[in-house]
C-alpha cells in the first residue's frame, strides 16, 4: 500500500487568494527605476501597481499562479520536486491528497516573477477539491504520462474540465512527462504535438527524472505571464509557442 502525499503545507492559502507582488529592498540592475509617481520601472515598463510585500523574505515583481493538472501518477508532483530542489523523488508512488503548493521565484529579464505553483492531486476523487482552484490560475501545465496510454487519452477530459472552470485567458502548455522511459514508451512525441496544435497549445515532452525540459517549461511560462502583465509597445509581442520551439530540447527517440 502506498503512503499519501501530506498536503499540510505552510502558508496554504484559500482557494480566492490573490497573489500581492512584493517589490522593495532588491532593487537589482540599472534598468530598475521608481518614477516620480513612485511606480517601478523595468526597461522604461510600469509594473502593474500591486501592495508590497511585508512578510516575505523572497522580493519579486510580478506573482503568478501556476497550477499541475493531469491524471495521477504521471509526475506532476516530481515536476514540481525536480524544478524547486533540482532532485528526483524516486522509489515507491505516494499518490498527493487534495492540493498543495511551492513558491519559486524566476529572474525574467531583469524581472522578479514568483511562481506559486500548485500541485493537484490526479485521483478522480479529489476533483471537486481541485475545481475550486482553476479560476485563480493564471496558467496551468496539463501533464501525461509517455509510458501511459490512458493519461494522454485523458487529456481531452482536462482540456474540457479546464475550459469549464478556469479564466478564458489562462495559459496552458501541454507536457508530456517521463521521456525518459524509452523502453516503456506507449505515446509518440508525434500524438503529442499533433493534439496540442489541436488544441493550440504549446506542447513538450519532460522528464522529472533527468530534469529534460523542466526549467524550460516553467520559464516559458513566466516569460508569457510577464509579458502579458508588462505590455509595451516598445517590445516585440513575445511568442510563446516560438519560444518553446527555439528552446526544446528534443529526446531523440519517439518508439511506441
Ligand atoms: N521514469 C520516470 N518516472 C517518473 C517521472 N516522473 C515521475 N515518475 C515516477 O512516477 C510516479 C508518480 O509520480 P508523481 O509525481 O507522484 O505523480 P503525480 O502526478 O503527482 O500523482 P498524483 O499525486 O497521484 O496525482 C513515481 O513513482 C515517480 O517516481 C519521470 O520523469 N520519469
Amino acid at each position: 500500500m502506498s503512503r499519501k502525499k501530506t498536503l499540510k503545507s505552510k502558508g496554504q492559502t484559500s482557494p480566492s487568494t490573490t497573489l500581492p507582488a512584493g517589490r522593495g529592498k532588491e532593487q537589482e540592475g540599472k534598468s530598475r527605476k521608481i518614477n516620480s509617481s513612485g511606480q517601478a520601472l523595468i526597461n522604461g515598463v510600469i509594473l502593474p501597481n500591486r501592495p508590497s510585500l511585508s512578510n516575505s523574505s523572497e522580493f519579486y515583481d510580478l506573482a503568478f499562479k501556476v497550477m499541475l493538472v493531469g491524471d495521477s501518477g504521471v509526475g506532476k508532483t516530481c515536476l514540481l520536486v525536480r524544478f524547486k530542489d533540482g532532485a528526483f523523488l524516486a522509489g515507491s508512488f505516494i499518490s498527493t491528497v487534495g492540493i498543495d503548493f511551492r513558491n519559486k521565484v524566476l529572474n525574467v529579464d531583469d524581472v522578479k516573477v514568483k511562481l506559486q505553483i500548485w500541485d493537484t492531486a490526479g485521483q478522480e476523487r479529489f476533483r471537486s477539491v481541485t475545481h475550486a482552484y482553476y479560476r485563480d490560475a493564471h496558467a496551468l501545465l496539463l501533464l501525461y504520462d509517455v509510458t501511459n496510454k490512458t493519461s494522454f487519452d485523458n487529456i481531452q477530459a482536462w482540456l474540457t474540465e479546464i475550459h469549464e472552470y478556469a479564466t478564458q485567458d489562462v495559459v496552458i502548455m501541454l507536457l508530456g512527462n517521463k521521456a525518459d522511459a524509452t523502453q516503456e514508451r506507449a505515446v509518440k512525441k508525434e500524438a503529442g504535438e499533433k493534439l496540442a496544435k489541436e488544441y493550440g497549445v504549446p506542447f513538450m515532452e519532460t522528464s522529472a527524472k533527468t530534469g529534460l525540459n523542466v526549467e524550460l517549461a516553467f520559464m516559458a511560462i513566466a516569460k508569457e505571464l510577464k509579458h502579458r502583465s508588462m505590455k509595451s509597445p516598445n517590445h516585440p509581442k513575445f511568442k510563446l509557442h516560438d519560444y518553446v520551439n527555439s528552446e526544446m530540447k528534443g529526446t531523440g527517440c519517439c518508439r511506441s
